[in-house]
C-alpha cells in the first residue's frame, strides 16, 4: 500500500481573528525545490503527536514559539489514515493557521528567506505546486476576514 508519510506545516499569520498577513518560507533545499516557496514545517517523529511536531519544527526553523489555530482541514483521505492534503506522491500534509507568541522568524535552517505576505501579495512567491490549493483556501479565509467578495470565476482563472 501507498502510504504517505505524514508533513505537518503552519499557516503563520499576524492575527488568528482577522488574518491579513502569511508568513512564506523560501526553501533552500533540496536542489529540485529550492527557490519555491512553503509553509514552514516538516515530517512528524514516530511518538510525536502532530501539534508537538508541529512546535518543535517551528522553533527548529525560525526560531519561534505559536499558538495553534484552527487546521485548514484538507480534501485528501489516506488509507486508514490521515485527512489532509496530498502535496506530493509521498507525503499528507496537515496545516494549522498560527500565530507568533515569542520570538522573531529567522530563516535558521531549511530557508532562504521569509516574507510576510498580504493579501494582494499572496501570489507573488512561487510556491509549491501541492500549497497552491492551500494558499487559496487562505486567500478565501483573508477575504472573508477583510470583508472582500471575490468576483465569479476569480479561482478558476488560476
Ligand atoms: N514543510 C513543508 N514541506 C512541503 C510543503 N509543500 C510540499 O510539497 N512539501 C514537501 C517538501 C518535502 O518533500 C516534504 C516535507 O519534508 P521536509 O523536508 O520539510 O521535512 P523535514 O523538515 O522533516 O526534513 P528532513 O528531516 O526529512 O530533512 O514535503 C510545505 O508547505 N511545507
Amino acid at each position: 500500500m501507498n502510504t504517505r508519510r505524514l508533513v505537518v506545516a503552519a499557516a503563520i499569520v499576524d492575527d488568528l481573528d482577522r488574518p491579513s498577513r502569511l508568513l512564506g518560507a523560501e526553501r533552500s533545499k533540496p536542489a529540485a525545490i529550492a527557490g519555491r516557496w512553503e509553509f514552514p514545517g516538516g515530517k512528524a517523529e514516530p511518538g510525536e503527536t502532530p501539534a508537538q511536531a508541529l512546535h518543535r519544527e517551528l522553533r527548529e526553523e525560525l526560531g519561534v514559539a505559536v499558538e495553534l489555530g484552527t487546521e485548514i482541514i484538507g480534501p485528501d483521505r489516506e488509507p486508514g489514515g490521515h485527512i489532509g492534503w496530498h502535496i506530493t506522491d509521498r507525503h499528507v500534509m496537515r496545516v494549522w493557521f498560527a500565530r507568533i507568541t515569542d520570538g522573531a522568524p529567522r530563516p535558521l535552517v531549511e530557508h532562504t528567506r521569509l516574507r510576510w505576505l498580504p493579501l494582494a501579495h499572496l501570489w507573488t512567491v512561487p510556491w509549491l505546486d501541492g500549497d497552491i490549493p492551500i494558499v487559496r483556501r487562505i486567500e478565501d479565509a483573508f477575504e472573508d476576514a477583510a470583508g472582500v467578495q471575490p468576483l465569479p470565476g476569480d479561482h478558476a482563472a488560476r
